[in-house]
């Protein structure tokens, strides 16, 4: 069902800082910061030959990575994304498999314009998992 690793995201607690580390010291090409009200973050992609790194900053008060930079001050790996051709089919297949849909269960569009889902961390070796539907 899954494909290709669509991007591992890092939080990151000063987001200036994380691009200059990726841009500066690492010599990576990054994008420019990209609201994402929906989903409670700003984001960058780290642009590799063979795939992305997303550096996550909180957006608003009730951003769901907060508590993820509570515990983490320093940022951590947050979550992998991984593609899929046909997001409701994974989704149902994962239901029937007993996996947790985080949110409504419904996809929401995500920082490349296309239907996305996330997966409960405690359901895969606690590791936060989204699906991208490509
Ligand atoms: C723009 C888009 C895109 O790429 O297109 C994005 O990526 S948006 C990326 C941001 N959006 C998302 O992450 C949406 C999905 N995420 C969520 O709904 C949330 O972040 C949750 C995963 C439910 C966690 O929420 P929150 O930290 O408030 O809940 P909680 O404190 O009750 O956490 C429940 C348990 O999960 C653990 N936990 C929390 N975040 C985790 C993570 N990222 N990886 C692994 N484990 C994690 C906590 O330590 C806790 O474990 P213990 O109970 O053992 O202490
Ligand atoms: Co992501």
């Amino acid at each position: 069902m899954i494909g290709q690793l669509n991007h591992v995201a890092i939080a990151v607690p000063d987001l200036e800082e994380g691009i200059r580390l990726y841009r500066d010291v690492l010599g990576a090409k990054v994008t420019a910061p990209q609201d994402e009200p929906d989903h409670g973050v700003t984001v960058v992609f780290v642009e590799l030959p063979n795939t992305k790194i997303e550096l996550l900053y909180p957006l608003g008060d009730d951003s769901p990575i907060k508590g993820f930079l509570d515990k983490n001050t320093s940022g951590g790996i947050h979550h992998v994304c991984y593609e899929v051709e046909d997001i409701l089919a994974a989704r149902d297949q994962l239901i029937q498999n007993g996996a947790r849909i985080l949110g409504n269960g419904e996809p929401k569009i995500g920082a490349h314009g296309k239907p996305v889902l996330f997966l409960h961390p405690k359901d895969f070796n606690g590791t936060l998992v989204e699906l991208e539907q490509v």
